[in-house]
């Protein structure tokens, strides 16, 4: 028996559609996995009514067959399904390192990633790697066909979840097929900054490049409240604010000084349109570790 606590993670970061990806330190998954002569899933905790226990629809049934790896898996749900924060793939990437020690495996981190992506493709139809990847390796990531270049940073950020469901599939329905070359060159260099800011673990500078006018306005119609959200948040002294993953967490990084005031505006400004909500004051933090 091996336990794995995987990270709930943030991908896209505005500017880093498909690309960016954070871990945060808080919520977790957590999978406890024993070798077995065929995989069965037990699933507990957040959203587990929602979650199959089938292998061929759990995303860590995918990652099992992909290591040849059957296991007795045990999933308890920390990161709520359809929720923004990369639900599938904590649990794809605690089971991908779990796996990959329980049989002894050998694969680097960075080489468990494309392994984990497999679930996912399992839930959302294609294989995305921005939250894999810092479930896996922790702090930046940045997934690219090249591979994933990674960076450790501890920006403070506040995640609110509003009791709203968006699945991925739905919100990649509404992303638009093309961009004008001025919306090319503005995310080039909000992506750059953004890059720059974790590099300096500089909150500034990682608002600043969370700002998206591509994907982002599309995605936040989807989300009742968002900008007033977003607004109040800004209001409260937030350096940016986007939507995190597919939605509808709505992330803002900041200051550590200003994470309990942002945290509270965000629950008020959704409970204003009835809309109950809970938020998580964090950082970016760790990937999936062994206990
Ligand atoms: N182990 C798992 N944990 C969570 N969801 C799972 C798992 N296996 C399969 N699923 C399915 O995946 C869907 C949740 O995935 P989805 O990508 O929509 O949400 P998310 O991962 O929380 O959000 P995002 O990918 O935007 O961060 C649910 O429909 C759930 O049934
Ligand atoms: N980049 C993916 C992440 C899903 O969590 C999307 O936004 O659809």
């Amino acid at each position: 028996m091996l336990t794995v606590r995987a990270p709930a993670t943030s991908a896209n970061l505005g500017s880093g559609f498909d690309v960016f990806g954070v871990a945060l330190e808080r919520p977790a998954d957590v999978v406890r996995l024993s070798r077995a002569d065929r995989t069965t899933i037990e699933v507990t905790g957040a959203g587990s009514q929602f979650i199959p226990e089938d292998p061929e629809k759990n995303t860590v049934g995918a990652v099992a067959d992909a290591l040849d790896a059957p296991a007795h898996i045990e999933i308890d749900k920390g990161v709520r399904p359809a929720s923004g924060l990369g639900s599938s793939a904590a649990s794809a990437a605690a089971a991908a390192v779990g796996l990959n020690e329980l049989y002894d495996r050998g694969h680097s981190r960075e080489e468990l990633v494309p392994i984990a992506a497999k679930g996912e493709a399992v839930v959302s139809g294609d294989a995305h790697d921005d939250n894999v990847a810092p479930s896996i390796m922790g702090g930046f990531t940045i997934a690219t066909e090249a591979g994933v270049r990674q960076v450790d940073a501890s920006i403070p950020l506040v995640a609110c979840l509003p009791d709203i469901v968006v699945s991925t599939r739905d919100a990649r329905r509404v992303v638009p097929e093309t961009a004008r070359v001025e919306q090319l060159v503005e995310t080039v260099g909000n992506a750059a900054t953004l890059t720059t800011g974790m590099h300096r673990d500089d909150p500034e500078l990682v608002g600043e490049g969370m700002h998206d006018t591509v994907v982002t306005p599309s995605r936040a119609k989807l989300i009742d409240g968002y900008e007033e959200v977003r607004e109040a948040a800004l209001s409260a002294g937030a350096t940016g604010v986007t939507i995190s993953g597919a939605g509808p967490t709505v992330i803002a990084a900041c200051e550590e000084t200003r994470q309990r005031a942002i945290a509270s505006t965000m629950l008020d400004t959704f409970g204003d349109r009835g809309i109950d909500a809970r938020v998580y004051q964090t950082r970016i933090g760790r990937g999936a570790r062994v206990f």
